[in-house]
């Protein structure tokens, strides 16, 4: 039975892992899929590649009140589609001939198929193209597996063509109408990308707001815009989905009783399930919480001695930043076994890409009082800052939460025009524990930029 030094199964963050240092181990390589897994291939960069599309095609929908008429004339979908893929499809291809062919990778062996645990250290590899499965054993694993979309179980789904997040962005053509089924992240982006390109939307979410993992009243902001834009449907359940040639039905349950929605496309949107079932973690000794997550410590080892694992298939984030960064530490920890390295999951942003954007770090207000923190509380409005009042903006807003006494940010969040990179200070602050005085009146802040939103708001905390 072939052995290796080093077995990665996922070629999405676990590629990483292997720089130069590794080129005197003997290395196997697992992946199912596409090289470059989610991110790359159906995840952060199209989406973002499409937001940034969508972000310029509805300007002449909101450039009119500052006195600039412009009109959109038209939405090349296939153009558009061709082009993002085009750059993308390459590198993922480039990828995987680097590590198959390049003689930087000799010591590397590839397999295209599904890795399965069979025992402690070993698995069984079914290969992609049919061919006799093959039996790796190996001194150190490293499991970087992800996940997939979650499919729910409705009444009639599996006989319709529904999409997720992994197919809907290389649709051939833009329905007129799309349902989005969910009210999380992925909702959020796609339905600003698709009503942004012409296509009219109805999102249908469980529960009485969108993005409910933010704070209350980022999430009430949210929700209250997109009812603006969209066809939002609130605690609103899909009893049943049927197809009849383009058309999907879906028999809703809502606050108005029994209704009937027809659209030409259902993108499915309601999270995301770890790989563990397919890898047959268990029979791998490899312990697994009730969410299905490989259970790891801090230093990524997973319940298994020389098993390691990083990104989705363990992480409750689901962020490729996340991901990333377990990823160098699962690398320094394997090149430095005697001084290992831990995670560092104090504080984990993220930030979600729609019309507005949504960025956060830390603890929500709720949770904050939920804790019994003593706590300060400051909001602050884009439209009272100069940038934000030269834009026009009426509903954008920072919030901040910092723990009385300490002067320790806890929570921040904002929402709003680039609310993704106004985030970053606060993010720093919260990292080096400066205070929160000191990172407001401790350095000069551009004038008159949008950071001083973030100046204000931390000035406004008492
Ligand atoms: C639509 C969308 C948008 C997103 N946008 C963002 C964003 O803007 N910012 C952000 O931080 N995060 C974003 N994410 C999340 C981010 O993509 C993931 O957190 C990240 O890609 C996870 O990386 P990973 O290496 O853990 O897993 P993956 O990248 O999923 O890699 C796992 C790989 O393992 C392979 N594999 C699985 N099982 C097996 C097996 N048994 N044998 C062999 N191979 C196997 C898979 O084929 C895959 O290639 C987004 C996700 C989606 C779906
Ligand atoms: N900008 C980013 O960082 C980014 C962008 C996209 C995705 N992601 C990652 O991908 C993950 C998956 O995104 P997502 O939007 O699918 O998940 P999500 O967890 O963000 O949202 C899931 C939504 O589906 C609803 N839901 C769950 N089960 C349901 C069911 N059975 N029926 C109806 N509704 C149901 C939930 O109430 C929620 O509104 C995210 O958690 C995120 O970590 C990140």
């Amino acid at each position: 039975m072939p052995h290796v030094d080093l077995l990665l199964i996922g070629t999405g963050s676990g590629n990483s892992i292997l720089s130069e240092d590794f080129s005197d181990r003997s290395v196997a390589l697992v992946e199912r899929g596409t090289f470059g897994g989610t991110c790359l291939n159906v995840g952060c960069i199209p989406t973002k590649m499409f937001v940034h599309t969508a972000d310029v095609a509805a300007t002449p929908g909101v450039s009119s009140r500052l006195g600039v008429d412009e009109t959109l004339d038209q939405v090349r979908w296939l153009d558009i589609r061709d082009r993002i893929f085009g750059r993308i499809d390459p590198i993922a291809s480039g990828g995987r001939e680097y590590r198959t062919v390049h003689q930087d990778n000799s010591h590397v062996q590839v397999h295209e198929g599904t890795a399965t645990f069979t025992g402690e250290r070993r698995v069984q590899v079914t290969p992609n193209d049919g061919g006799p499965p093959v039996e790796l054993t190996a001194d150190q694993i490293v499991v970087a597996a992800g996940g997939r979309p979650f499919v729910p179980a409705i009444d009639g789904l599996e006989d319709v063509d529904f999409h997720t997040s992994d197919t809907v962005m290389r649709l051939d053509r833009l329905p007129e109408h799309m349902t989005i089924l969910g009210g999380g992240f992925i909702a959020a982006e796609l339905a600003h990308v698709f009503s942004s390109l012409g296509v009219a939307v109805t999102v249908i979410n469980r529960s009485g707001a969108l993005l409910r993992q933010e704070d209350d009243e980022v999430s009430a902001r949210f929700t209250e815009l997109a009812a603006q834009r969209w066809d939002v449907r609130l605690d609103t359940r899909v009893r049943s989905v049927s197809q009849q040639g383009g058309t999907i039905r879906l028999e809703l349950d809502g606050p108005e009783g029994s209704t009937t929605l027809e659209t030409g496309e259902l993108l499915v949107a309601v999270g995301r399930v770890p790989n563990t079932d397919l890898l047959d973690a268990p029979a791998g000794g490899l312990g697994m919480n009730p969410a299905g997550l490989l259970v790891v410590d801090e230093y990524q080892r997973t319940t298994v001695e020389g098993v390691w694992a990083l990104g989705d298939i363990c992480s409750p984030w689901e962020l490729k930043h996340v991901a990333n960064h377990e990823a160098r530490v699962v690398q320094h920890n394997l090149l430095h076994p005697d001084h290992l390295r831990a995670s560092d999951h104090r504080y984990v942003p993220h930030a979600v890409f729609s019309s507005p954007q949504i960025a956060a770090v830390g603890l929500t207000e709720k949770q904050a009082r939920a804790q019994g923190t003593e706590i300060s509380v400051a909001q602050q409005a884009y439209a009272d800052i100069a940038y934000g009042w030269a834009m026009e903006d009426t509903t954008g807003f920072a919030k901040l939460i910092a723990e009385k006494g300490t002067g320790r940010l806890i929570g921040a969040h904002i929402i709003g025009p680039q609310a993704s990179t106004l985030i970053q200070p606060l993010i720093q602050a919260m990292s080096f524990e400066q205070d929160v005085r000191e990172v407001a009146r401790g350095q000069y802040w551009i004038h008159p930029a949008m950071p001083e939103l973030v100046e204000n708001a931390l000035l406004q905390l008492e």
